[in-house]
This record gives C-alpha cells, sequence and structure tokens, in this order.
C-alpha cells in the first residue's frame, strides 16, 4: 500500500518525509491562497528533491486549465498528477493523453460522492486511481474531517480502479477503516493534518506511525 503525505514546502519536509516512510509526497501548485501552495522554482526544487530520495512527487491541483498544467509537468518532470478540484472528465483525458498518471479525487460530503454519476466516465477517461476526501460544509482538502469508513467502503466497492483515502487520517483512527484496507481497491491514504505537529511542521514521529498503523494487516505489495 502507498502512503502519500501531502502539503510539502521545504527540502527539509522532503527529507524528513522520506526518511519516515512516505512513497509519494503531495506538491501544490495551482491552489489559490493554499497554505502550502508552491510557486513555479519551489515546485521544481522540491520535485527533483523528492526524486532523488527515491520517492515520487504528485502534482496536486485544484487547476481546469491542461495547458498549465502540462506546461508545470514538463518544466519538473512530474508525472503524478492529482486532480482534487470539480475538473471534468476531459481534463483527465488531456493529461491522460500525454502519459501522465492521473488521480482523481471524488468528494464525500454529508454521506454522499458528489461525483458518483462521474465515476464511469472517469474511468472511461483513463483516471488510474480514485482518491476519496471527505468535505467539511463546502470546503475542499485538508480539512481534518475524518472519512466516513462506511461510505469509503461502499464507494470503494463502487469503482473499477485502485483507490487512496483521505480526509483526517491519522494513526489513532486507522482501526476504524480495516474493513476497508481489506479490499481489493485499497491502494493506500493520503494524509496532510494528521502528519503534521501542534505547530503544523511534519512530525516524522506520526508519519512513522502513520505508516505502522495502516499497514496493520494489509497484504504486501
Ligand atoms: O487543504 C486544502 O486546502 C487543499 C487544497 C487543494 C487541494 C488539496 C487540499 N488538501 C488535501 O486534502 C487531503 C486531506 O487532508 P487532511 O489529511 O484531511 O488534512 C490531502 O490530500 C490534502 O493535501
Amino acid at each position: 500500500m502507498l502512503i502519500k503525505i501531502c502539503g510539502a514546502t521545504r527540502v527539509a519536509d522532503i527529507d524528513l518525509l522520506a526518511e519516515a516512510g512516505a512513497d509519494l509526497i503531495g506538491l501544490w501548485s495551482g491552489v489559490p491562497d493554499g497554505h502550502a501552495q508552491l510557486d513555479d522554482d519551489a515546485f521544481d526544487r522540491l520535485a527533483r528533491a523528492t526524486r532523488k530520495r527515491g520517492r515520487t512527487p504528485v502534482l496536486v491541483t485544484l487547476s481546469r486549465d491542461v495547458r498549465g498544467l502540462l506546461a508545470r509537468v514538463a518544466g519538473s518532470g512530474v508525472s503524478w498528477v492529482q486532480l482534487h478540484g470539480y475538473q471534468t472528465p476531459a481534463t483527465v483525458r488531456a493529461l491522460k493523453a500525454r502519459g501522465l498518471t492521473v488521480v482523481k479525487v471524488l468528494h464525500i460530503r454529508d454521506g454522499q460522492c458528489l461525483e458518483r454519476p462521474l465515476i464511469n466516465a472517469y474511468q472511461r477517461a483513463g483516471a488510474d486511481l480514485f482518491l476519496l476526501d471527505s468535505m467539511a460544509g463546502g470546503r475542499i482538502g485538508s480539512t481534518a474531517h475524518r472519512l466516513d469508513p462506511e461510505v469509503a467502503a461502499s464507494v470503494v466497492e463502487a469503482v473499477d480502479r485502485p483507490v487512496l483515502l483521505a480526509g483526517g487520517l491519522t494513526a489513532r483512527n486507522a482501526g476504524q477503516f480495516r474493513a476497508v484496507t481489506r479490499a481489493h481497491r485499497f491502494a493506500g491514504i493520503d494524509v496532510d493534518s494528521g502528519a503534521r505537529d501542534e505547530r503544523g511542521r511534519f512530525d516524522a514521529d506520526a508519519v512513522r506511525a502513520i505508516r505502522r498503523e495502516w499497514t496493520v494487516g494489509v497484504p504486501a505489495a
């Protein structure tokens, strides 16, 4: 299973996350006013640092601007893109046409998957993975609002792609998701808030504990 930690902003973050066991590291571009939004130079520098440490950088974005996204991946050599907003299947198709690995986020609000009617269209467009994230009210992302394990299990059953879980995940709540983590489609987790200390800095012990608790009973790849 994959552990993705999201929102690195410094090379020191990459060092800490790589050492603590992150497989994928999320770098934000096209997240206006986001707490971890990077300018282009910082994005390229952190993408290089991530690859140098043998980890996979992931461009995390709300942008629907396909040209802009292609420019960003071309400039940085990043090949994974996480579409965290309400991008359409056409955006997924356009990125897949360039050979990128595309993770499409499905938003869970009040027990419902907002994009459920579009799941087949995203699959036909070539989405490689889905990522379930819980919304708090109208807010997208880093809500620290825990995903509902039963809703996650029902969406995982409904899709035909590997699934990452996100939304308020920590080492402490791993046990509540055992039914999902045993599912054939479960691919891993994505964490932002739960990997940080009270000052908002990444915490290596928290990341190690996340890896330890979330891999209990999950067959090795
Ligand atoms: O946090 C945001 O504002 C955000 C904006 C745009 C894209 C992603 C964002 N956050 C992502 O939300 C998940 C879950 O975070 P958490 O563990 O609940 O804090 C994670 O991928 C964040 O990077």
